[in-house]
């Protein structure tokens, strides 16, 4: 056994005990999680290195966790002649070499090598089922409603050989290698059951780039995930999370996730004068602060008139239409990550946001609020949404389960 092995294997038993306490988990965007070093051999590592997070749990990981550095979304269709039989294999392969690698094991067969010197580095596997799994393995009648395709919306040019898929994967980490070495193996242990349909690459700021936790900057470099819902409000997991009484338990614990790739048109938003530019979300580029005054956290004024009657906040500004507020209480929790793939044949970045929400039920989450940014979001023009999926993301595994057992074995 190698050094590093002996390294890994020693993390082990401290992750393990951290996840037990739940030490790692906390809000999206919020508080730095706690390391779990506790002998020499963990106190070389770095709290980044040596966080992990508990893979079974009444929800998935990579929902409510703190935002990763480096994200990966893989969508894969099951391969010709693939069914129920065939999926079962695989979600039981997947799910054992999540709770491995996420406490910083290395892969039971055939370790690439390449995270052998890390810890788990906030190591996160999410898996969902798109609405074609179902006709896939014969599941048909245990397919939520929840899963129907969204809209098309005016505004959309969607690639469809990007959008979708069977069965979806996000993986995140705080280390660009231990997310490589996940996507890896989660690819490599599909075998001949699945086939990549998609994949996309995503980043976030690494933590301890600022000197307090602050909420994340995207690529126009608006502070963004202000006014997410918070696991310590009330409604939270009614919001999020989908309940016990549900027509398909399977779903219990389970959440449905939306995700967008949505280019940004840099060079044009750019150009805006930056006064232009807090008009269209409505709130200060510096701080994230309202328009209408105060701190990021301050509640936005949405009715405030300025000394020439206007509104404060433009009633086309971004911040304003997606308001819960003006969407009958529509909420959902974003995680998304940012995307930089180059720079295309038109000389422009093809770079934007991977964006990922996560709702009890879209049709009171994202459609609605999707619905009317589409009429009239002053982001639009800015903005192009190039890629969506939806998927259906079971409860978290109890220990000894395996991710979709409670569907699978219905
Ligand atoms: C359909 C849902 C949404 C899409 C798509 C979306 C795209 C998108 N948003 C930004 C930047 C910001 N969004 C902000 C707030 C905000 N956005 C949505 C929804 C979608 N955004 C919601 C529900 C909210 C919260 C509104 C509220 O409760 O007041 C903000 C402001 C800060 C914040 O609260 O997070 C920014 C900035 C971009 C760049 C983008 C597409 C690329
Ligand atoms: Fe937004």
């Amino acid at each position: 056994m190698s050094d590093n092995n002996f390294s890994r294997r020693r993390l082990l038993g401290s992750v393990g005990a951290a996840g037990a306490t739940g030490l790692a988990l906390g809000a999206a965007g919020g508080v730095v999680s706690g390391a779990t070093a506790s002998d020499d051999t963990l106190a070389a590592l770095t709290a980044v290195g040596s966080t992990g997070v508990p893979f079974y749990g009444e929800h998935q990981s990579g929902i409510t966790t703190p935002l990763q550095a480096r994200g990966h979304l893989i969508a894969f269709d099951l391969a010709p002649g693939a069914g129920r039989s065939e999926a079962v294999a695989l979600m039981r392969r997947w799910s054992a070499l999540a709770a491995e690698l996420m406490e910083g094991r290395p892969a039971a067969e055939g370790d690439t090598g390449v995270a052998l010197d890390a810890g788990p580095s906030s190591l996160t596997l999410t898996f969902g089922f798109g609405r074609s799994f179902f006709d896939r393995t014969g599941l048909v009648a245990q397919r939520p409603p929840e899963l129907d395709p969204l809209p098309n919306f005016s505004s959309d040019q969607l690639d469809a050989r990007r959008s979708n898929g069977d069965l979806w994967v996000q993986i995140g980490a705080d280390d660009s290698l231990v997310a490589f070495h996940a996507l890896r193996a989660v690819q490599k242990a599909a075998g001949a059951a699945a086939r990549v349909r998609w994949q996309m690459n995503g980043f976030n700021r690494s933590p301890g780039a600022t000197d307090r936790p602050m909420t994340a900057r995207n690529l126009m470099g608006q502070v963004d995930g202000t006014r997410n819902p918070k696991p310590s409000e009330p409604d939270f997991d009614r919001r999020i999370f989908v309940p016990a009484k549900t027509a398909h338990p399977w779903m219990t614990g389970g959440s449905y996730a939306v995700v967008r790739r949505i280019r940004m048109l840099l060079d044009d938003w750019e150009q805006l004068t930056l006064k232009k530019q807090e008009q269209v979300i409505g709130r200060r580029k510096s701080d994230g602060a309202p328009l209408t005054g105060g701190s990021e956290t301050t509640e936005i004024a949405l009715d405030k008139t300025g000394p020439d009657g206007r509104l404060v906040v433009p009633d086309n500004a971004h911040a304003r239409i997606a308001a819960p507020e003006q969407n009958s209480g529509a909420a959902m929790l974003r995680r998304p990550f940012s995307f930089h793939d180059g720079i295309a044949a038109d000389g422009t970045p093809d770079a934007g946001l991977l964006f990922i929400c996560w709702q009890a039920d879209p049709l009171r989450g994202f459609v609605p609020v999707q619905r009317k940014l589409d009429r009239g979001d002053a982001l639009s023009p800015f903005v192009r949404h190039e890629a969506s999926g939806l998927f259906a993301v079971p409860g978290g595994p109890r220990e000894g389960e395996y991710v979709g057992q409670r569907l699978l074995e219905s």
